[in-house]
């Protein structure tokens, strides 16, 4: 499977993001080590700013394919053409609202457009996929046309869009395995998260034979964001069994980047990424972590480059507490350890804070003369 990651497209459309020079280099450089495939990085319509960025890019050198959006126009392929781009995705609206508000409802137009830029994006030799925005409110005979047009101009792909992230998994892999048993174009699934569906959505369409998917990182992108880089690279590694050599230094530092080149901060429960998933504060979760490490882990802490902890908090159970006073040297006895907890729960209830590792230290010298 292929990531074709928009984070440098899709995820600056997030509202207020604006990445400059250096971050897009950083951020395509980090992709690329963290195990993107391909990059979609601007816009080159955008006018002259957008397009030295986008040269910028292109002049790292970097061994994976790199594309741009563009409208299916000719003044569009051509601004993409000047950049000395060799991968293109050309977007055209294929539901009726989407016609309607662009193309005044007019289909015939539409394709003659696709046809005539499609025409000379190929016989420029340039990679192309062919965007097909709001794909999931389309009439799936009218993408069937589209495809076919595709497929009989050379075109390389075709970008299934959920554009307004309203699909669920099962519908998602109904039209993405129709679209595939036709056998016209490989699919590119991009789905939005309006409804938090988006890494299911893409994941599902994967499933029902797409080839590739679009991501960003941390998710970010219009509205509530894509199918996230690392959700997907992380699923495709474990639970497709892909052989992928995850770097996890390099997985952090792209996450790091993004979450600070777009003024955002993730949540702590972030799947992946956020900084409590390897807090495990259950009594019974601790308990058996410390007999098997993986026994309420996916994934190991290593693979993503966090750490695990056993914070202190209201759910601790005796297992939870020994560890710690282990760590500090003591050796209590049991009935010490049941007089604590209730104490324990009281602390943390009235604090609302569990003691973080480092924190357990100090949380536990409180009961200092019981153990000694
Ligand atoms: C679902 C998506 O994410 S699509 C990508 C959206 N991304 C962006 O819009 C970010 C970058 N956009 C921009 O910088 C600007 O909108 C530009 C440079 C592309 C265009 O700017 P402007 O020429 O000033 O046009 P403006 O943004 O007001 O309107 C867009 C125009 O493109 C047309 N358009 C939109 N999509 C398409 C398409 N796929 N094919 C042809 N025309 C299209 C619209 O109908 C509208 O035309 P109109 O002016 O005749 O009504
Ligand atoms: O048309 C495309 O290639 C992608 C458009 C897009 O970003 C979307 O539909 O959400």
């Amino acid at each position: 499977m292929i990531i074709n990651d928009t984070t440098l497209r899709d995820g600056e459309q997030a509202p207020y993001v604006a990445f400059n020079t250096e971050e897009k280099i950083a951020i395509a450089s980090a992709l690329y080590l963290a195990g993107a495939d391909e990059l979609e990085v601007g816009i080159p319509a955008m006018g002259a700013k957008e397009q030295a960025d986008i040269k910028e890019i292109l002049a790292l050198d970097l061994p994976l394919r790199i594309m741009s959006w563009n409208r299916a126009t000719m003044c569009d392929l051509e601004a993409s053409l000047s950049c000395g781009l060799t991968a293109v995705d050309l977007s055209i609206p294929v539901s009726d609202i989407l016609i309607e508000a662009k193309f005044g409802g007019d289909k015939t137009r539409l394709l003659k457009n696709l046809e005539e830029v499609l025409h000379v994006s190929k016989s420029e030799g340039i990679f192309t996929c062919i965007g097909g925005e709001d794909s999931s409110r389309a009439d799936l005979g009218f993408l069937k046309e589209v495809m076919e047009l595709g497929a009989s101009l050379g075109a390389n792909r075709f970008r299934y869009c959920d554009t307004v992230g309203i699909m669920r998994p099962h519908q998602i892999y109904e039209h993405i395995a129709y679209l595939s048993s036709l056998n016209l174009l490989e699919i590119e699934m991009h789905t939005h998260n309006d409804f938090g569906m988006a890494t299911a959505n893409a994941i599902s369409g994967l499933e029902a034979g797409a080839m590739s998917v679009n991501t960003t990182v941390i998710g970010l992108g219009e509205r509530a964001g894509n199918a996230s880089f690392e959700q997907v690279l992380m699923s495709l590694a474990h639970l497709f069994g892909e052989k992928r050599i995850i770097n996890a230094d390099a997985l952090k530092h792209v996450v790091q980047l993004v979450e600070k080149a777009s003024n955002q901060s993730i949540s702590a429960t972030m799947p992946i990424v956020g900084k409590n998933i390897f807090s495990h504060e259950s009594g019974i979760h601790v308990n058996g972590m410390i007999k098997h490490d993986k026994a309420y882990e996916a994934f190991s802490p290593q693979s993503v480059g966090m750490t695990r902890s056993y914070p202190i908090g209201k759910h601790s159970g005796s297992s939870t507490l020994l560890f710690h006073l282990r760590a500090m040297g003591y050796e209590p006895e049991n009935e010490v350890i049941n007089k604590m907890l209730p104490q324990v729960r009281e602390m943390v209830t009235k604090r609302k804070k569990s003691s973080q590792q480092k924190g357990a230290k100090s949380a536990l010298y409180r009961f200092k003369s019981w153990i000694n």
